[in-house]
């Protein structure tokens, strides 16, 4: 069954742990309130200086997260890298050797979905849910658990046992039954790893949509996934928080700005004249017309190129840029694998 991370409280306003200056602060309504000093920053989980071992193995070390409120998170890092330890211990589901955790929501507005997770298997699909709402002390009005199901592409298994779902269908259900009762903050630790192309799509397009009312937290491989949806990144590297913020900001600090060019005729003499321009970093031709232009900053390459062009009596026939490529940032930044100690 997937987890909702404790009780919820009518006490606290917060399940805290000390929260930072930076950390925003919801009210019991949900609504987001400025921290103090931090004006525009609103961080709904945080965490300061955590470690996990496992005996003699590291599992994180010294991890500072800051996860912005709203929007979807991303958390990337290669097998091993501390993903799975790392959610379950923003879920209270394991103790951190040392650090702390600090959320702005109560623990119960917190949903968490580690791994695909096993359901009694007389259960329908609808009872499932029903049973989520019933643990979690959460409202089905009307419809809602049949569009919970809807919304995860189970509406024609509703009344179906779960003993006969493929292991795709059982990742839906758990995401349904992860969001009953609309927790604010959703942890999700590999939620597509056993969807189709068709059904990763329809899950991706979900957590989008779950992120207008929530911030959702997701661990994946699948860098186009990141691509697809994330707001926020962070990259685990064995254990270490090795980068954190923007998905732009990541891919333009380590991706040169570049454009694949196609002229008709022979393409050498036109990379000749573009490799004289001063923003040209390279020009490189490829088989069939096809030139490889890499530049040192993407404005002047945008400004001086059709000029160059000309000049160069280049006979055009394409000019596109290249996508700035995650997986290249991501295996430039991920290796040499360091082995913690
Ligand atoms: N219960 C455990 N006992 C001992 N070592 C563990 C345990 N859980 C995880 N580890 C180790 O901690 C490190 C991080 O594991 P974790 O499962 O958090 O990584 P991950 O990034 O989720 O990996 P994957 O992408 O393969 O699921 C690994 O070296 C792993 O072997």
């Amino acid at each position: 069954m997937p987890h909702r991370s404790g009780a919820p409280s009518s006490r606290a306003p917060y399940a805290q742990v000390g929260l930072g200056p930076g950390l925003c602060r919801l009210d019991s309504t949900g609504r987001r309130a400025l921290p103090a000093g931090r004006p525009g920053t609103f961080v709904i989980v945080a965490t300061r200086g955590l470690c996990k071992r496992y005996g003699r193995q590291t599992a994180l070390e010294e991890v500072d997260l800051a996860i912005p409120a709203g929007g979807v998170y991303g958390l990337v890092g290669r097998n091993g890298a501390g993903k799975t330890t790392l959610l379950a211990i923003l879920a209270g589901l394991r103790h951190p050797t040392s650090g702390a955790v600090e959320l702005a929501v109560p623990r119960g507005q917190v949903g968490v979905c580690l791994d695909v997770p096993e359901f009694e298997p007389w259960l329908t699909a609808r009872e499932v849910i029903d049973l989520a709402a019933a643990m979690t002390s959460a409202a089905l009005p009307g419809s809602a658990g049949a569009d919970l199901l809807g919304d995860a592409g189970l509406a024609d298994a509703a009344d179906r046992r779960v003993g006969g779902f493929s292991r795709g269908m059982r990742q839906r259900l758990a995401l349904a039954a992860t969001v009953v009762g609309s927790p604010k903050v959703l942890l999700l630790d590999e939620p597509c790893s056993a969807l189709d192309p068709a059904g990763r799509a329809d899950v991706l397009d979900l957590m989008v949509r779950l992120a207008e009312n929530a911030t959702v937290v997701f661990s994946t491989h699948v860098l186009a996934d990141v691509e697809r949806v994330c707001d926020t990144v962070g990259i685990l590297h064995a254990g270490s928080l090795i980068y954190q913020g923007g998905l732009e900001r990541l891919l333009s600090e380590h991706h040169h700005p570049a454009w694949r060019i196609r002229v008709r005729g022979a393409p050498e003499p036109v990379a000749e004249r573009l490799r004289a321009e001063p923003w040209t970093a390279s020009a490189e031709c490829l088989p069939e017309g096809h030139i490889r232009l890499e530049a040192v900053s993407s404005s002047a390459a945008e400004a001086g190129l059709a000029d160059a062009l000309a000049r160069a009596g280049a006979r055009l026939v394409a000019v596109e840029p290249e996508a700035p490529d995650l997986e290249e940032v991501f295996l430039d930044l991920t290796a040499p694998v360091r082995i913690p100690t």
